[in-house]
């Protein structure tokens, strides 16, 4: 197995009689995009905070870059994008960073080009001089994930990165984080966004209830069903639709369901479809998607508690 950026073997967090994390165990291999999955309250920021020990974790054995969580010199080496992240109104996006460069004991004679760097990488540059509250919320997430960056950390924590930004700023925050892995960098996304967690992310866990309830690889996850769609140009003709149903291959309209194992097994439909010279317009192979793991994952959770 590749070098572990995350290795927990059990989290737990109590705010005092409240269970917020119930034994969490978890694996983040470096120089890969992780995204934490989770309704609200599910304890998706409890995890990164006592990972980060913002707060102090009621129980915790693990490593975060090699060393035990709450290893002073390592935390240097991690970026962070609080949930809800605010920064003093008067300070521009350029002292915002500059602050945080300080913050974070960046040599000064490198903190100058950082911050024109990170203001560039964010789309920030234009408005560097004006006031953070002057900005957008779009604009304040933008400034927020610069100085995450400020320290050039080995791996950075995006709480809820997207949260308040548009479309256009959804992508581009999504190829910042592409950017950020190709830069070899970890990084651990919190999200309650399962489209752009799927966009983005090599890996995911699923969490529901302060427990990790699904974790793999987006394609482990959303594994293939064993089903194809195939669809034709126009409806099935009446005659290869009669002998698909005595096969108990199940035709609505234009659209044929097969069950099937694997690709070749598809092929004796395709046969047919071609011999009463019906065109194909598509073949699909039937996944699940992380919405529907997803819903899955936590509904049976929901079951489980009651
Ligand atoms: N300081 C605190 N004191 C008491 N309870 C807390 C505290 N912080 C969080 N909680 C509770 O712990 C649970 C998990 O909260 P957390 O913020 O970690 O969830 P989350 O998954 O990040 O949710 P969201 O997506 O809404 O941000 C919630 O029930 C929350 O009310």
């Amino acid at each position: 197995m590749s070098e572990l950026a995350i290795d927990i073997g059990t989290l737990r967090k109590c705010y005092g009689r409240f269970v917020a994390l119930a034994g969490v165990s978890l694996a983040v291999p470096k120089g890969e995009v992780f995204g934490l999955l989770g309704p609200n309250g599910a304890g998706k920021s409890t995890l990164v905070k006592s990972l980060l020990t913002i707060v102090r974790p009621t129980r915790c054995d693990g490593s975060l870059l090699g060393q035990r969580i709450g290893h002073r010199k390592t935390l240097a080496r991690v970026g962070y994008l609080p949930e809800h992240a605010r920064f003093p109104d008067y300070l521009t996006g350029r002292q915002i960073i500059s602050y945080s460069a300080g913050l974070a004991k960046v040599p000064r004679r490198v903190a100058k080009a950082r911050a024109e760097h990170l203001l560039e990488i964010v789309g920030m540059a234009e408005w560097a001089d004006r006031k953070n509250g002057t900005y957008s919320k779009g604009m304040r997430q933008r400034v927020g994930l610069a100085q995450a960056l400020v320290n050039e950390p080995e791996i950075v924590f995006l709480d809820e990165p997207t949260d308040g930004v548009d479309p256009e700023g959804r992508v581009e925050i999504r190829k910042l984080i592409e950017r950020m892995r190709e830069e070899g960098r970890t990084v651990f996304v919190n999200s309650h966004l399962l489209g752009e967690v799927e966009q983005v992310a090599d890996r995911v866990a699923i969490m529901a209830r302060g427990a990790i309830v699904k974790q793999g690889t987006v394609e482990e996850l959303t594994h293939a069903e064993n089903r194809y769609e195939i669809k034709t140009l126009g409806p099935v003709p009446v005659e290869a639709r009669k002998t698909l149903e005595e096969e108990g291959i199940s035709v609505a309209g234009d659209t044929i369901h097969v069950h099937a194992e694997g690709a070749e097994q598809v092929q004796p439909v395709i046969d047919l479809l071609r011999g009463t010279g019906s065109p194909i317009r598509q073949i699909n192979e039937v996944r699940s998607t992380l919405e529907d793991v997803f819903m899955e994952a936590v509904n049976r959770q929901k079951g489980e508690a009651v």
